[in-house]
């Protein structure tokens, strides 16, 4: 897949946040509150389109939620009381203000807008056919290959335009979307990415996390099911089920890392999930240390439940700036060196002289864990010992993620005794995938029936991956604005 992050690809990225709600007085207002709470899902840019009964109203910047959406003036520019919004950070299109969501049309069917969790895996193929049928995009993101497909759907109702274009579709979508018809949310067969559904007052809320609804003092209906489509409009709320049944994968990464540990996520508390594995390292990889010392901020829940089961006290040994961001993203590598540092510095009058066990939820390319082993030692720790609450992360993600290519996933390039030695550490481990599943309520991993997407660790991925088997670079290429590609 080409990403086309114009920055450096360091890290996993976040994803997408969506936010929407039906039948409120300050819809858009509601809006600004719910993607603040998702704003860790995705900080390049974000977007509120409203309708007020009569007509669609958006506003849609680069950068974050505050600054963007805490303004008076823009709120009152987004009237009505239905909106929706998403805070993005991309996977497919350019970081540019013509890819930033909702996306909007005027189709025969009146306005449509739309805001996208997840990849499409054969939008290059689509998006071929549909420009070769002489659509004209706007944009180069996946999500407006649905549009066109909805456009030109030969189906008479939207509603069934709309899952006429759904089934043309491969790979991972939440998706919320606002008509003259009413309200319609969707997840992908599969459920890849979660979405969730509350009430406050008369208002129904649709949101990526459950923490959203907690922040404007929304109640938790229950999540939208994988497969599932919901079309909330004056005459209430109905709910159809337009695919053919399979067992649902929701992303196993969403527990380790993306969502905000106080969400409830298919179910379980995220904070629960990422301490149990914690213990469940505790139990498959232990180390004779005097500290359990997390990596901030994703390794807190685990280095908890790796002190409380092995015994070993739980300290703070590195401590963050607030003010640096959940990624600091800056061009040019020695800014980005710099970034590390400024983001986590040792707590050296503890460290100095201890043997610490080091707790992350990930390692993608070292960056982090190389700098931070390092920090270690240079604050006197005789033994450093690091583990990882989550298996080696071996493969891209093409469902929303925005990874770096294989070839810069260190787990891809090294065994786990060379990493160790890369990162300087003592020893490494990282919890199994069994392990991983047990953590999350099940007995193992149904090898023939995966419970979730885990091809970032696996390679098993869930759907075709139609552009990365069948569209070559070149075309691929081809496709791209020209922004686009002299930013690769
Ligand atoms: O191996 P790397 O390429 O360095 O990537 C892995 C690191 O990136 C993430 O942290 P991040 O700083 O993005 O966010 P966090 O504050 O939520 O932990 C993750 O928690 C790991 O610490
Ligand atoms: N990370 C996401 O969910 C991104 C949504 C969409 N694929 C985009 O790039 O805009
Ligand atoms: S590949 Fe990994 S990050 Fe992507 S959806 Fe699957 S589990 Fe989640
Ligand atoms: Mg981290």
């Amino acid at each position: 897949m080409l990403t086309t992050n114009p920055f450096d690809d360091d890290k996993l990225r976040e994803e997408c946040g969506i936010f929407g709600i039906w039948g409120a007085e300050t819809a858009s207002a509601v809006v600004a509150l719910g993607l603040h709470a998702l704003q860790h899902r995705g900080q390049e840019a974000a977007g509120i389109t409203s309708w007020d009964g009569h007509q669609f109203h958006t506003h849609r910047a680069m950068g974050h939620v505050a600054g963007n959406f805490d303004r008076d003036d823009v709120i009152r520019s987004l009237p009505g009381k239905v909106a929706c919004g998403h805070v993005r950070y991309s996977t497919t299109g350019e970081t540019a203000l013509r890819n930033v969501q909702p996306l909007f049309a005027e189709l025969s069917s009146g306005g449509f807008s739309i805001a996208h969790n997840g990849n499409i895996s054969n939008a290059m193929k689509l998006r071929r056919d549909l420009v070769r049928r002489g659509s004209i995009f706007q944009s180069t993101s996946d999500t407006e290959t649905i549009i066109h497909l909805v456009a030109t759907s030969a189906y008479r109702s939207l509603l069934d335009k709309f899952i006429d274009a759904l089934k043309q579709v491969e790979g991972a979508y939440s998706l919320i979307c606002m008509t003259p018809e009413g309200m319609i949310v969707c997840r992908d067969p599969l459920g890849i990415r979660p979405l969730v559904m509350g009430r406050v007052g008369d208002a129904y809320i649709f949101a990526s996390e459950t923490v959203a609804l907690d922040v404007v003092g929304a109640t938790f209906i229950r999540q939208v099911e994988p497969g599932e489509l919901i079309i909330v409009s004056d005459k209430g709320l109905r709910s159809i089920r337009p695919f053919a049944n399979v067992r649902p994968r929701p992303c196993v990464f969403e527990h380790v890392y993306f969502s905000r540990p106080d969400s409830i996520v298919d179910g379980s508390s995220v904070y629960s999930v990422r301490k149990a594995i914690g213990a469940q390292l505790a139990i498959e990889s232990p180390a004779d240390a005097d500290l359990v010392i997390p990596v901030p901020d994703s390794g807190v829940p685990a280095a908890i439940g790796y002190a409380q089961q092995s015994g070993i006290p739980f300290e703070l040994g590195i401590i963050r700036s607030h003010y640096v961001g959940r990624t600091f993203i800056q061009p040019g590598d020695q800014v980005r060196h710099l970034g590390v540092k400024l983001k986590h510095n040792a707590n050296k009058a503890l460290i100095d002289g201890r043997r610490i066990i080091l707790i992350d939820d990930s390692i993608v390319r070292g960056t982090t864990s190389l700098k931070i082993v390092q920090m270690m030692r240079d604050a006197g720790a005789r033994e450093v010992h690091m583990r990882i609450a989550s298996p080696p992360t071996r493969h891209s993600c093409f469902y929303g993620v925005d990874t770096p290519e294989r070839a810069k996933l260190l787990a891809a390039q090294m065994t786990i005794g060379q990493m160790s030695d890369y990162i300087n550490a003592d020893s490494l481990a990282f919890v199994s995938v069994d392990g991983m599943y047990k953590a999350l309520g099940e007995d193992f991993r149904d090898e023939a029936n995966p419970q979730y997407c885990d091809a970032c660790f696996t390679g098993d991925y869930p759907t075709h991956l139609t552009d990365q088997e069948e569209v070559a670079p070149a075309d691929q290429l081809s496709l791209l604005g020209e922004r686009e590609r002299a930013s690769l």
